[in-house]
């Protein structure tokens, strides 16, 4: 899908990855409505996005992605501004084993409620336009990390919530390819105070700094420009790409065939 004169939705696009997606859109000629429960921290990204694109391709929306509430009335305000929705980035996100119930409500439920409400807007079955959801999941949700136990569940559930739209839009016709961004170790706040992050597995954060360690960090924008790639290519739908040091990879899963029970 070529990306000029669309309209994208970034949860979470305040810092971090977030942000750097908005930019690789803003960029590649698309409009951008920025989300994310922190207002003061989308300031300074705000203005420079507006300087460097245009006051008129950007609008800030305050939006906790745990209410479904503000996640309806952001995505009506974008609609009513950009006139409707292309794109969804589902980024917004949280590394914090104190709290599990908050890491799922916000990685996990925070991207089906955004999709279930995204997709009153762009199911083509309902007057939508169709379009791309891309989710962040992680590393994390395709192999296990020893430390984040409750943030390795949220992240497996995403890389499965996306699959199984990206079947059941391609089998009832939604025009909507759903597609997972599974990076490894990403510079930006969420790697920062590891062991506070971790609670009652804080005793693991030397493993887990080992292994930062050990497969190094990449920046936000090769996430960024991994995600690009699975919005522009048509033929992507249903993909986990796993974004590290040395690449991006498709992921490969096992498929099923339920009339033999066994797999293909
Ligand atoms: N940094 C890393 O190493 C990796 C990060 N990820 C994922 O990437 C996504 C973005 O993470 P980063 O940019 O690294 O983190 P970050 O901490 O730099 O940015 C996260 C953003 O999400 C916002 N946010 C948090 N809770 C929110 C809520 N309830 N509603 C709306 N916005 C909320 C924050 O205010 C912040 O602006 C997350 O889903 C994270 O799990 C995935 C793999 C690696
Ligand atoms: C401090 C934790 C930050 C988590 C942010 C994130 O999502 C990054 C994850 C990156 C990589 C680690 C993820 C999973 C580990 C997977 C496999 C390790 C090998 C496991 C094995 O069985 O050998």
């Amino acid at each position: 899908m070529a990306l000029v004169g669309k309209t994208a939705v970034v949860t979470g696009a305040a810092m971090g990855i977030g942000r750097a997606l908005a930019e690789i859109l803003l960029e590649n000629g698309a409009k951008v409505a920025l989300l994310d429960i922190n207002e003061a921290a989308a300031e300074r990204p705000l203005q420079a996005l507006e300087q460097h694109f245009g006051a008129e391709k950007t609008i800030f929306l305050k939006c906790d992605v745990e209410s479904e509430e503000q996640i309806r009335a952001a995505f009506k305000k974008t609609v009513e501004i950009f006139g409707g929705i292309d794109i969804l980035c589902n980024n917004a996100g949280v590394l914090n084993e104190t709290s599990w119930e908050k890491t799922i409500s916000i990685n996990l439920m925070g991207v089906i409620r955004g999709t279930y409400v995204a997709l009153e807007q762009m199911n083509q079955l309902s007057g939508g336009r169709g379009g791309v959801i891309i989710n962040m999941a992680s590393m994390a949700g395709i192999g296990p990390l020893l430390s984040c136990p409750s943030y390795t569940a949220s992240k497996f559930g995403v890389v499965g919530f996306t699959r199984a739209m990206a079947a059941a839009s391609e089998a009832s016709g939604y025009g909507i390819r759903f597609n997972a961004v599974c990076p490894g170790f990403v510079q930006t706040d969420l790697i920062t105070n590891i062991p506070v992050r971790l609670g009652q597995f804080s005793n693991l954060a030397a493993a887990t700094h080992k292994l930062v360690d050990v497969m190094g960090t990449i920046a936000v924008s090769d996430v960024a420009a991994a995600a690009l790639e699975l919005l522009i290519d048509d033929t992507k739908n249903g993909e986990a790409l796993l974004v590290l040091q040395s690449g991006a990879t498709y992921m490969q899963f096992p498929t099923f065939n339920p009339t033999q029970n066994k797999p293909l």
